[in-house]
């Protein structure tokens, strides 16, 4: 048996809808609940007006059964969700009544009736619990299970049911008291939420405690649980054809034969029998339900009454709604023109207040920058307060040391005062003694004085010892420099240098074996132009002390005359020619502490003789070429100036370097100028030299000139020194060199040479100048190659010649002591004026006294 109540419980009972017309609707849904009471233990009905549920009906408990036995308490719960029309209530009654005179069929009506109605103001009633289903399950129950044995006096459709006394699984116990279905009781449960509950609940049962009313919530839950034991509605089988209704218990007979009518008959009449007997317990029953819904008429008039007191209530309400609807509308139209008022008002506040802002943030930043003005101010006064303090702390400390220096000092003081006490006393002593001293020192300058005069009268005896050197040594020197030859050069002629005073040179060649020569100094390929200089720096001496000096340059073509003189341009110091050499050296002599007495002006001046016409070398380049300078000779012996040129005065040596490439460049125009008529010429370098004595105002005025000779090949006619011999050699002299100033250069010479008392100084066309005063060095240059060797023989011959014509050095003849010779070439035609140019060309003093 609990094994059959436990399968019982496992079936889902479907859910029958029934949809009734709206007149009996609420009857309706009785009906069902009382239907489905009599088969189910839980069930719920909810009654809709159109979707709206108004009320629902629930129901616990074993159910009523069709043979009109309430089997096991039940509670049945109507709820009204809203009230019903009094014709309702009616209708329901009346429904009621006739559900309960076809009881039989009603729940079976029901139970088909499973379509809704399309009214959609009937009743909707839901029933759940084991209508039908839980009756096929416990039908296969009992088909499956033997019958048992047949106790007496019960049917075996109860020993389905539950035990009498015994709880239903899911019943769930009411807070409303049991009482029979008759006496069913109204309790309104809120008047605002317009509902009306009711409950019944029917005490019939013949045992067990009390129930709870459930919910409809718990009927529902309780409702898919089939109540095992529930009864069926399925009526029982009678033999052929004939159904025994459930719950009519009939004695087991067996099946009898078709042919046993009588029997059959018997056991139809035995059954209606029991039928009659159903029906009287069921008119009971439905007697006890007419009564109960009678009484639930009742109260749903009460309800309908309170139900139309409360639709008063609430018109009243409406009415005071609408009222208070109005008065809200009225509070809303003055909210929103307060909260627009409002916004106004903040927007002008907020306006206002952004105004505001603005003037508080500018009011801030002004604020700002005026403290940090002041801050600034402060940081400036503190610092300078700083600075105050620290120089009020190291004043302190400043007059605490001058206090204790100032102790000091007094103390020195007193120390110093004794010290000068003792200074003054020898002071005094030393004043004695300076005096002593200041005498003498007065005769040590008396002593000094003439001391001075000592050394001037030595200097002016030194410089009488020079000149009577020099006249020893004779006016006119001759002097040999051979030039150095390349590696390229060619063949070098033999040269030697046989006496160890420098004097001699041997030239060897193939059929004359020796040519010997002697003169005052010769200088080999290897001197230098220092050692050349050594020699003209004898001369400057007579130079700054008013006499005059001729330096000669002599030879044939590229043999070093201008090297000589003037060195090469751009060289080194050791390659410096007599020229500037001089020069430094006579502003070496006039700045020496010697010449303290005398001041010296140094002037210079470069003329070239080119075709017996007289150029202006130092002219400033471009310069006319063609100008014509004339000699002026001085009457009274003085110095000789040239037409259109002047002295240029020297202010140092370096002047010496540009006057010399000025000379060079102007030399090149002068060349080109002459073109085919060029042959070479002369230049003459002319320093003049003035000094003025400061202490006896005496003057001198000396001339230093460097004579860069043509070359004296330059004309040569075809003469071959070897055919003429050198005995020939005055002719060959004479003859070879068709240069006209050359020549009476050579022609003076000879005839000194030979001590003819007739020296032609004029008719020669040449220039004679008393040598007194005047000291020359004649240089011959040669070349070293055996290609110029004949040139080089024929100048070695003329050097030879004016070497010999004023030798012996030193001599006390009258021509050699008295007088020196320098005839130089002149292209006057007249031998005058010819004399007279060329030796004012040289700047030589002209002297006009016949040589002795
Ligand atoms: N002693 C020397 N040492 C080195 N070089 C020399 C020497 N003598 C001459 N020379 C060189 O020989 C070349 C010719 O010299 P320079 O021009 O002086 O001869 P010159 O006789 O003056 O010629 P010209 O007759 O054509 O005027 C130059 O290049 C010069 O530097």
């Amino acid at each position: 048996m609990e094994q059959l109540n436990r399968s019982l419980s496992k079936l889902k009972p479907p859910s029958t809808i029934v949809r009734s017309n709206s007149s009996s609707a609420l009857s309706t849904a009785l009906a069902v609940a009382a239907a489905v009471m009599n088969e189910n233990e839980n069930y719920s009905a909810t009654t809709f007006f159109g979707n709206r549920s108004i009320s629902t009906v629930t129901g616990a408990g074993t159910g009523i059964g069709l043979n009109n036995e309430l089997k096991k308490d039940h509670t049945l719960t109507l709820e009204m969700l809203e009230p019903l029309p009094a014709k309702t209530v009616a209708g329901v009654k009346r429904k009621a009544e006739d559900d309960a005179r076809a009881r039989p069929s009603s729940a079976a009506a029901i139970a088909s009736s499973t379509r809704p109605a399309t009214n959609t103001r009937g009743i909707t009633a839901t029933t759940t619990g084991a209508a039908r289903k839980p009756a096929a399950g416990a039908q296969r129950q009992r088909q499956q299970q033997p019958p048992p044995a047949k106790p007496a006096g019960r049917t075996p459709l109860q020993t389905q049911t539950r035990p009498p006394g015994r709880a239903t699984p899911t019943a769930r116990p009411t807070t409303t008291a049991r009482a029979p279905l008759t006496s069913t009781k109204a309790t309104p449960i809120s008047a605002a939420g317009r509902t009306t509950r009711v409950t019944a609940s029917t005490a019939k049962s013949r045992a067990g405690p009390p129930q709870p009313a459930p919910t409809r919530a718990t009927t529902r839950s309780r409702s898919t649980t089939p109540a095992p034991g529930a009864p069926t509605t399925q009526l029982k089988g009678t033999g052929k054809g004939v159904a025994v209704p459930a719950g009519i218990e009939l004695p087991a007979k067996k099946k009898r034969a078709a042919w046993d009518t009588k029997g059959r008959l018997e056991d139809m009449e035995e059954l209606t029998g029991a039928l009659h007997q159903m029906l009287n317990k069921s008119t009971g029953n439905i007697t006890e339900i007419t009564q109960t819904l009678e009484t639930n008429a009742n109260k749903i008039e009460e309800l309908e009454s309170f139900r139309l007191g409360l639709e008063s209530k609430v018109v009243g309400k409406e009415i005071e709604n609408n009222d208070m609807l109005q008065k809200m509308s009225t509070v809303e139209q003055e909210i929103f023109m307060l909260n627009r008022k409002h916004l106004d008002n903040m927007k002008t506040l907020q306006s206002q207040q952004a105004m505001e802002v603005e003037q508080e943030k500018s009011t801030e930043t002004r604020l700002q920058q005026e403290r940090d003005m002041v801050e600034s101010n402060l940081r400036t006064a503190n610092n300078h307060l700083e600075q105050q303090v620290q120089e009020s702390a190291n004043l302190r400390t400043t007059i605490a040391t001058q206090s204790s220096n100032c102790l000091a000092f007094e103390t020195d003081n007193r120390a110093l005062k004794l010290k000068i006490e003792r200074k003054e006393d020898t002071i005094a002593r030393r004043e004695t003694s300076i005096e002593e001293l200041e005498r003498k020192l007065s005769d040590s300058e008396t002593q000094v004085r003439k001391r001075q005069q000592k050394v001037k009268d030595e200097e002016s005896g030194r410089r009488k010892l020079y000149g009577t050197i020099m006249d020893l040594k004779g006016h006119v020197r001759v002097f040999c420099r051979v030039r150095p030859h390349g590696p390229s050069d060619g063949t070098v002629t033999s040269i030697d240098y046989p006496d160890l005073e420098g004097r001699e040179i041997v030239l060897t060649t193939a059929k004359e074996p020796k040519y010997p020569f002697t003169f005052d100094r010769v200088f080999a390929a290897a001197s230098t132009q220092g050692d050349l200089f050594e020699e003209v720096s004898q001369l400057l001496p007579s130079v700054l002390s008013g006499g005059n000096a001729c330096v000669l340059a002599y030879g044939s073509t590229k043999t070093g005359k201008s090297y000589t003189l003037e060195g090469s341009s751009g060289s080194a110091e050791e390659s410096m020619g007599l020229i500037p050499r001089s020069i430094l050296q006579i502003y070496e002599a006039i700045r020496a502490p010697e010449s303290n007495d005398w001041r010296y002006t140094l002037e210079s001046r470069q003329i070239g003789i080119y075709n017996e016409t007289i150029y202006d070398l130092q002219a400033p380049e471009g310069s006319s070429t063609s100008k014509v300078h004339e000699v002026q000779s001085d009457p009274g012996g003085g110095t000789a100036a040239v037409t259109g040129i002047n002295m240029t005065e020297l202010n140092s040596a370096v002047m010496i370097g540009s006057l010399l490439r000025i000379a060079q460049r102007r030399q090149a125009e002068i060349k080109t100028s002459l073109k085919d008529n060029y042959r070479g010429g002369h230049s003459v370098f002319t320093i003049r030299v003035t000094g003025v004595n400061s202490g006896t105002g005496k003057t001198t005025e000396g001339f230093l000139n460097f004579v860069d000779l043509i070359a004296s090949d330059s004309h040569l006619e075809a003469t071959n020194v070897e055919s003429s011999g050198s005995k020939d050699s005055d002719n060959t002299l004479a003859g070879g060199v068709v240069d006209r100033s050359l020549k009476c250069l050579a022609d003076v010479f000879l005839a000194l040479s030979s001590k003819d008392s007739q020296v032609p100084y004029r008719g020669s066309k040449s220039t004679f100048v008393d040598g007194s005063n005047t000291k020359m060095l004649f240089v011959v240059h040669i070349s070293p190659l055996s290609v110029h060797l004949e040139q080089t023989l024929r100048s070695l011959r003329f050097a030879a010649k004016v070497n010999n014509c004023l030798l012996p050095f030193g001599a006390p003849s009258a021509a050699s002591k008295s007088s020196t010779a320098a005839t130089l070439a002149a292209s006057s035609s007249t031998p005058s004026s010819s004399t007279s140019s060329a030796a004012s060309s040289m700047g030589v003093p002209l002297r006009r006294t016949k040589a002795t």
